[in-house]
């Protein structure tokens, strides 16, 4: 399935969690923690699975509703929460296989690289220090940055703004219907991977311009 844009893409726009990195395990190490000092029952990570992609206030109120837990509990697991994964931030986590490739081939076709996740900007950013992948974005927005989050087009309209490219010249890269719908709304193609989360969901169900197994073969699909 060949990408068609009107002139040469410039720059493209990438998801952190589900695309770049497999965090499946922070998530849910954080939350065992979040669970115990809150004297709630764990969940599995199959469960957790499903919550992410829509940042971290989604995931906790999803977490606190499937253990059955009033959501007045919101402030302390939010605080639990955030303090387990900043401890935690990356030591269950790995970078997806064809990553590095990706994004290299993007930097050789001369495109511009943002990261622009739900995840806070905060997490991203020693996420992707952590990993060895800071040096590759231009730019890094979390999901604290704009007023809204994927997947309202608003964080992408926001980003082609800061690194000065329309659109239609942008494209984005994720794994879930939160970047798909986020694109399409804001006017970017979107590619979406196959192997992270989307809610559990089909992810080639979603409306996206194509599927890839992995980044490396992003470059393949620019030169069609
Ligand atoms: O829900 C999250 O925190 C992760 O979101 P992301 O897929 O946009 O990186
Ligand atoms: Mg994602």
């Amino acid at each position: 399935m060949p990408l068609s844009f009107r002139s040469p893409p410039q720059a493209a726009i990438i998801d952190l969690d589900g695309t770049l990195v497999d965090t499946l395990g922070d998530f849910t190490a954080a939350l065992d923690a979040m669970a115990g000092e809150l004297r709630l029952p764990a969940v599995s990570s199959q469960v957790v699975k499903g919550f992410i992609g829509k940042g971290s206030e989604h995931l906790i109120r999803s977490v606190l509703a499937h253990v059955g837990a009033p959501a007045s509990l919101y402030g302390r697991a939010w605080d639990a929460y955030q303090s387990a994964y900043r401890g935690l931030n990356g030591r269950f986590a790995e970078v997806y296989p064809g990553v590095v490739d990706g994004v290299r081939s993007l930097r050789a076709a001369g495109l511009r690289l943002a990261c622009l996740t739900n995840k806070p900007g905060e997490f991203a950013r020693d996420l992707l220090e952590a990993k060895g992948l800071a040096p590759c974005f231009e730019l890094v927005f979390g999901g604290d940055a704009f007023e809204r989050k994927k997947p309202d087009p608003l964080p992408l309209v926001k980003t082609c703004e800061a690194l000065g490219t329309a659109p239609a010249a942008t494209l984005m890269v994720g794994d879930s219907r939160n970047d798909a719908a986020a694109a399409r709304a804001a006017g970017c193609q979107v590619v979406l991977v196959t192997y992270g989360y989307n809610h559990g969901e089909p992810v080639r169900a979603v409306d996206a311009d194509a599927f890839i197994d992995s980044l490396a073969e992003l470059g393949p699909l620019l030169r069609t």
